[in-house]
């Protein structure tokens, strides 16, 4: 975990009326709550923010699953987003690049700015955006083709690469470009050493663990500023679990992770920040992962993370 300092942005006024005004209405009820989420999720850190999200609301039909989340996701460090199932964790996560297009039902009002740009603007190229922020899902899953294949499959499409016949005809054939992205992506997802004499097998032939590390590789070999992952390690032993955990921090020292988890340990250990989401897709409180664990604002949080509820 990074020693990252927190500061509210409201600085001395808010927090001066805010320590007495807490300790006397944490016997809280959901209206309380939600006033006081604003100062609670009102933070800047230190680092510059990857992410902004502002006033993110989501419906499914009638369905409101997101209600109005505002926040900021520094960049290079672990954001995890927890919170008990259906509070809209990966619904969240899917609003940040876009997945939620997908979804016929789903519609997204408000702000989500990737590097200052808001990405729900009418202009925005989805297969850049999603280039700039890639997703891993719960379970692996490789399409059913060679390790190699795997890998090279995101610049052959976004024509990083140009190999085969393409390149012939382009009259630049990639070969040599293509093997260092995959080399550089398979040792980036720390696969390298176990696959390396064996690109051309069939990815489908790999573990469990395994082929989620190689979905991670393929996600980087595109290159991305920011990696989203949905329970990434849910489907995964406790052995491949850790390698993915220890993945996910090395990652952070050059990607920006936002990862959802069930695992509230897991949160513990790999991430810098933490949102608590609860039911109704209210981010209740967002802090220092440390703060949320150790001596969270909000009762219901601590409810949360000890385990009274989930
Ligand atoms: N494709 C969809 N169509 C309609 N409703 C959906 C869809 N996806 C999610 N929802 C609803 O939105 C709400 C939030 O769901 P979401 O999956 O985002 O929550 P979550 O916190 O990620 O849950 P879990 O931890 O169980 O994965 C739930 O009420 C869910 O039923």
């Amino acid at each position: 975990m990074s020693d990252q300092t927190v500061t509210q942005t409201n600085e001395e006024q808010q927090s001066n009326d805010s320590t007495e005004q807490r300790s006397n209405s944490l016997t809280v009820d959901v209206e309380t709550d939600e006033r006081l989420v604003d100062s609670w999720t009102d933070y800047e850190f230190e680092d510059e923010a990857a992410i902004t999200v502002e006033d993110l609301d989501v419906y499914y039909g009638d369905d409101h699953a997101i209600d109005s989340i505002s926040m900021e996701i520094p960049e290079r460090s672990v954001t995890a987003l927890i919170g008990p199932s259906g509070c809209g964790k990966s619904t969240f996560l899917r609003c940040l690049n876009r997945m939620n297009d997908r979804i016929d039902s789903a519609r997204v009002e408000g702000t989500v700015e990737v590097d200052g740009e808001n990405i729900y603007e009418g202009d925005t190229d989805l297969v850049q955006l999603r280039k700039r922020v890639g997703m891993v899902f719960q379970s692996p899953n490789p399409f059913p083709k060679s390790i190699r294949e795997n890998v090279s499959y995101g610049p052959r499409k976004h024509g990083d690469v140009n190999v085969g016949l393409l390149g012939r005809l382009l009259g630049n054939d990639d070969r040599e470009v293509e093997r260092e992205i995959v080399e550089r992506s398979l040792e980036q997802a720390a696969l390298w050493d176990e696959v390396s004499g064996r690109l051309d097998d069939n990815a489908l032939g790999l573990s469990g663990g395994q082929q989620q590390r190689l979905c991670i590789a393929r996600c980087l070999a595109v290159d991305p500023d920011v990696i989203l992952m949905d329970e990434p390690a849910s489907a995964l032993d406790p052995v491949a679990t850790a390698k993915i955990e220890d993945l996910i921090e090395q990652l952070a020292e050059e990607y920006t992770v936002v990862v959802v988890t069930h695992n509230m340990q897991q949160a513990a250990r790999i991430s810098d920040q933490t949102a608590v989401f609860l039911t109704g897709g209210q981010l209740v409180e967002y802090d220092d992962t440390d703060k949320i664990f150790e001596n969270p604002e909000s009762d219901r949080v601590e409810d949360y993370v000890t385990g009274k509820f989930g």
